[in-house]
């Protein structure tokens, strides 16, 4: 379902300040799978993850995912790729903290021309699922983290993607809250989506239900 072959990233190529932040990175996930990927801060986490949602595209190697070549894909078709099967949960959540909850959690759907009801129809269904339907209204500035981040899970899912990337998704959390995160990764696996989380937090390391633990260090997969 995800094909990682030989994915090297190497930023400001040429330049003075040259990076190499990934150095042939190869791995497979199979459908349903969830994939820790963990490593310290700076080891190519967050590259590596936006590589495979197509918000970058690597310098040598490719990247697969549901039969898409998503490492050649121009940005219009990366941007629908995106839309139609990945949930990205961002480390800072990056809501918009002037909207409501609800006008969060729709902005993925906006292209896509629903009615009213449609959409309200959809955002139910996830606000109901992760517990934040009493806070359609609020501002997402007077949410608490656990409230922002339950936020950010419904509008990663709205779509009902088969993908999940997150980075970084406790971060911000404190340990009940990070918890609660594990109870909803449960809840995503069982619904059979495939799941990549990038961390470094070790709430994550031996859990039951992981399928496979990556670690990577100084961009390579060790
Ligand atoms: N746009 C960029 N330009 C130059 N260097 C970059 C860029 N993005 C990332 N890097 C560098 O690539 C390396 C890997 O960064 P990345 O964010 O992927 O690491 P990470 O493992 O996700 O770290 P963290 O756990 O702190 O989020 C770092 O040294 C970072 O400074």
């Amino acid at each position: 379902m995800i094909e990682v072959k030989n994915v090297t990233k190497v930023f400001n190529q040429g330049l003075p300040n040259e990076m190499t932040a990934l150095s042939g990175v190869s791995f497979m996930v199979n459908r349903g799978e969830l994939i820790i990927l963990k490593g310290p801060s700076g080891s190519g986490k967050s590259t590596l993850l936006s590589i495979i949602a197509a918000l970058q595209k690597p310098t040598f190697g490719e990247v697969i995912v549901l039969k898409n070549r998503v490492s050649k894909l121009p940005d219009d078709f990366a941007s629908l790729f995106r839309r139609e099967n990945i949930g990205f949960i961002f480390q800072k959540f990056n809501l918009i903290p002037t909207l409501s909850v609800y006008e969060n959690i729709i902005t993925p759907l906006i292209p896509e021309g629903l009615s009213d009801k449609e959409l309200e129809s959809k955002a139910n269904r996830v606000m109901e699922e992760f517990s934040i339907s009493h806070k359609k209204d609020e501002l997402v500035k007077n949410l608490s983290g656990g409230e922002q981040q339950r936020t950010a899970i419904a509008r990663a899912l709205v779509n009902d993607p088969d993908i999940i990337l997150a980075d970084e998704p406790t971060a911000n959390l404190d340990e009940k809250l990070s918890i609660q995160f594990l109870e909803y990764l449960k809840k995503m696996k069982k619904k059979g989506k495939t799941i990549i989380i990038a961390t470094h937090d070790p709430i994550f390391f031996n859990l039951p239900i992981t399928d496979k633990e990556i670690t990577i260090h100084n961009g390579k997969v060790v």
